[in-house]
């Protein structure tokens, strides 16, 4: 049964083009009211045009869809991902000291902890040199080569947690345009680069083009019996990566209840493991146990993945912004918006629910973003003045790492401060009259050019507040992030963990190689498509 959206409705149009600024003055105790913490981590959506009555009947939503009777189903193994028959164990990979967890009558916790027992075990005698390539010299190079989850999640996280990183230098290839491939192995010794294949499936053309790729550069440089040295693999599927010569001892299983957007706390966390060291990775694990616990033990009102997601349907299916903007002021957050992308829009772009019926609303957001102040000076424009109304999530830690760089942070958190409070009081026509009047304008000039100046204001924007990046905060983080879609996909009656939706393109790619090719005439296609196959293949 799908929840109803129509009292929320009703909400929003009583509330009309209310001011958030209003809700500010009718209640002191806003900010605080409207915010929530968990482990150290805060969260403050004081600043979206959400009331006590909205908020009642947010929380309202949670029951309706029963999320907490699914969110246990999903802890305790249930196979929620129906259209493909899986459990949903992702938290079972960061539950380091947690009890068992059992798929369909058997506890998985022997075999995670087994797997992490390996992985920490290589990384650890990798990182000491103890483990070496083909001529016994260390490696000093890691490439990880997957796409999607078995990119995204990695290289995400290398990129966060940079200060730890003491370990090889990680590179990540994942396109199967050999620019990306060429330009990061011309760099590269083979003798001292560790190749990490990286892909649930092990059948994902990108990656097994690229792999083949590695291997025949490899080859050439060092021989065939260089490979089972220089490569290891992160798959589900052992068979596979033993049919390309991958060394068992260096084969890193995980179970296809771990979704590959959701892999990154297990094997497909290698190279991130291999750059930072076992230790930190299990802070990193511990990160995301602690919003685990917090997700399934806080009352909804401080629940921040609850809030989060609440917050998500209030602006996309009740006020129908389509879009939410996700803001880091942390440039080492560089590839988050990406990663989220694919968390969000891969897990909750369904256009059907769970019955197969047609989702009679509108399904997950489109996600973006960049870090701060970066994108203040290209597309904020549009979000304080362009007519559509865009949600902006911010993220800003209270340090940084940089010592002797402190006042640079201060001027990084009072920018994300400032553009926030920005969207929120706008500037009136009043106010720009005034400015544009000390500058000299008078008559018809200085109401147009004052026109100009205004910013609507009432614009809504949440803010997630942490320490310093840490492992531990990162994985708090991207648990949250991952608990928010859980709650958002429960209560549009949706299954977050399939990905039907890829599978059209890469058949078409398969049929139309041939005809790029000239050995198929590609009858049955379109005008378009065959006018650029004509342009875009190459001559023999
Ligand atoms: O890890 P792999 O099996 O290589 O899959 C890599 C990616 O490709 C697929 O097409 C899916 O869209 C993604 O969810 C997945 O993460």
């Amino acid at each position: 049964m799908s929840v109803d959206f129509a009292a929320l409705k009703a909400l929003k149009a009583e509330a009309g083009d209310r001011h958030i600024l209003d809700l500010f003055a009718e209640d002191e105790d806003r900010a605080s009211r409207y915010s929530a913490m968990a482990d150290g981590l805060l969260f403050d959506y004081s600043k979206t045009n959400i009331d006590d009555a909205t908020r009642a009947a947010l929380f309202g939503l949670l029951d309706q869809a029963g999320v907490a009777a699914k969110r246990e189903a999903m802890f305790t193994g249930e196979k929620i991902n129906d259209t493909e028959g899986r459990a949903v164990l992702h938290t079972a990979l960061r539950n380091l000291d947690g009890g068992p967890v059992m798929v369909e009558g058997k506890d998985v916790m022997p075999s995670v902890r087994h797997t992490l027992a390996r992985m920490d075990d290589f990384a650890d005698r990798v990182r000491r040199g103890q483990i070496s390539g083909y001529s016994g010299t260390a490696f000093e190079h890691v490439v990880n080569i997957g796409i999607g989850g078995s990119d995204l999640g990695p290289v995400m996280a290398y990129m966060a947690l940079h200060p730890f990183a003491d370990g090889p230098k990680c590179h990540f290839v994942s396109n199967v345009d050999g620019a990306h491939i060429h330009d990061v192995l011309s760099k590269l010794n083979p003798q001292t680069t560790l190749i990490v294949v990286s892909s649930k499936t092990f059948t994902t053309i990108e990656t097994m083009t690229n792999a083949r790729t590695a291997r025949d550069w490899l080859v050439s440089a060092v021989g065939e019996e260089g490979v089972s040295k220089h490569f290891a693999a992160v798959s589900t599927a052992r068979d596979k990566t033993a049919e390309f010569g991958i060394d068992p001892d260096l084969v890193f299983g995980f179970d296809d209840w771990v979704g590959g957007r959701y892999s990154v706390w297990g094997p497909i966390g290698l190279s991130l493991m291999l750059a930072i060291g076992p230790q930190r990775f299990a802070e990193f694990l511990r990160g995301g146990q602690a919003m685990d616990r917090h997700f399934r033990e806080a009352k909804v009102e401080d629940n921040l993945p609850m809030l989060l997601a609440l917050v998500g349907v209030w602006h996309n299916q009740v006020c129908g912004y389509a879009t939410r903007a996700v803001l880091p002021y942390e440039q080492r957050l560089l590839r988050l918006p990406a990663y989220l992308q694919q968390l969000e829009m891969e897990s909750n772009g369904k256009r059907v629910a769970m019955d197969g019926t047609d989702l009679p609303f509108d399904s997950g957001p489109v996600v973006w973003g960049e870090p701060g102040t970066n994108g203040q000076h290209a597309f904020y424009q549009l979000i304080h003045q362009g007519t559509r109304v865009v949600p902006c999530e911010f993220m800003v830690g209270r340090h940084g790492f940089e010592r002797g760089l402190a006042h640079q942070h201060e001027l990084l958190v009072a920018n994300c401060l400032a553009q926030s409070e920005a969207l929120l009081r706008g500037r009136t026509l009043e106010e720009a009259t005034e400015i544009m009047t000390k500058k000299g304008f008078e008559g018809a000039e200085l109401e147009r050019q004052a026109r100009h100046r205004v910013f609507p204001g009432n614009r809504p924007s949440t803010t997630l507040a942490y320490d310093k990046l840490t492992p531990f905060v990162l994985g708090q983080v991207i648990a949250l992030y991952e608990h928010r879609v859980f709650v958002e996909g429960v209560i549009l009656g949706i299954n977050s963990y399939d990905q039907w939706g890829v599978e059209l393109g890469k058949e078409l790619a398969l049929a139309l190689q041939p005809v790029l090719a000239g050995e198929s005439d590609g009858a049955g296609k379109d005008g378009s498509t065959l006018q650029l196959v004509n342009y875009l293949k190459m001559n023999p």
